[in-house]
């Protein structure tokens, strides 16, 4: 469990980390989804202990990471996939990990295996690495110590799809046996289809957060007509302001149930009428991230 307690970080007159807030529970993936320059990454090196706050605190399972004994046993870290000697190869840094943890190096060629990387790899210096093989060595690293927690900043970055795919079944497994997952990403299609909740941060703030089904349920009503004009006026008597999408469709803030009575009674023709789902989702994280600290109806959804 990784609970996050009103974390700020200060640099200067700059909020990059601004009272945040949020806990991951075991058994579940939480997806912390902002744009470039959010705060991620800054909060999620406050957990590790990597960086002090300004104010608020974390605890893994109870205590804070720089007080856990054999950390790695506890958690998994994966924060940046370059930060190891270059000069080393991939079984060295593993086994240097094990012997720091107390383990027995002979898991290493199964470990390596494990996040798909061959005798070769295992034995190329990580300056020879592609991004997605040191993210798969990274991800090695962080479970090496069997820990049950795993923070993970953008672990998908320089992976292919097939690389993304593997990597979701890995970290769906890890939750789905009891563990706990911290995963960040700039992208909701990267984390969305394995996330069980997401926490969503703009600026600093969290804009929003919840499970991620409540989030896709809440995610509006795409609705398209047969004559977009019909379904504007329609809209317009309900009180409701919605988002046209390139296509003609319509992004509702209501559900299919509404509005497809609505139109019925009007005698508007609908040609498509769903929950807007995923790429609802994608809009509104759009909008509240593209929107600095977002305005002040965007709050917090659920905790
Ligand atoms: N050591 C530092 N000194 C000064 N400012 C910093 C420092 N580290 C981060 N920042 C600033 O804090 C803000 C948040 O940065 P952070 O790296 O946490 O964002 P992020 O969401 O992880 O972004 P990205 O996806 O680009 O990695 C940014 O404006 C960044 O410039």
């Amino acid at each position: 469990m990784i609970e996050v307690e009103h974390l700020t970080k200060r640099y200067g007159g700059q909020l990059a980390v601004d009272d945040v807030s949020f806990t991951c529970e075991p058994g579940t993936v939480t997806g912390f989804l902002g744009p470039n320059g959010a705060g991620k990454s800054t909060t999620m090196r406050m957990i590790c202990g990597l960086t002090p706050p300004t104010s608020g605190g974390a605890t893994v399972d109870g205590v804070p990471y720089r007080r856990l004994g054999n950390p790695g046993r506890k958690v998994g870290v994966l924060l940046d996939a370059s930060a190891q000697h270059a000069g080393r190869t991939g079984r060295e840094i593993l086994a240097l990990a094990a012997i720091t943890m107390g383990l027995d190096t002979a898991r290493i060629p199964e470990r390596l295996a494990k996040v798909g990387l061959d005798k070769t790899a295992a034995r190329r210096r990580l300056r020879g690495y592609s991004l997605g093989m040191r993210q798969r060595l990274g991800l090695a690293y962080a479970m090496l110590g069997d820990p049950a927690v795993l923070i993970l900043d953008e672990p998908a970055n320089g992976l292919d799809p097939e690389g993304i795919f593997w990597m979701r079944g890995l970290l769906r497994g890890f939750a789905d046996r009891g563990g706990t997952v911290l995963l960040s990403s700039h992208l909701l299609r990267e984390v969305e289809a394995v996330a069980d909740r997401l926490v969503v941060i703009g600026n600093g703030r969290i804009l929003v957060q919840g499970g991620k089904d409540q989030l896709l349920g809440e995610a509006g009503t795409l609705v398209r007509a047969a004559d977009p004009a019909e379904l504007d006026s329609l809209l317009q008597s309900m009180g409701i302001t919605g988002s046209r999408s390139a296509d003609g469709s319509m992004l509702v803030p209501s559900d299919p149930q509404t509005i497809g009575k609505a139109a019925a009674a009007a005698g508007v023709v609908l040609l498509e009428l769903r929950p807007a789902g995923a790429g609802g989702l994608e809009e509104m994280f759009l909008r509240l991230t593209g929107n600095g600290h977002g305005d002040s109806k965007l709050e917090e959804v659920t905790r």
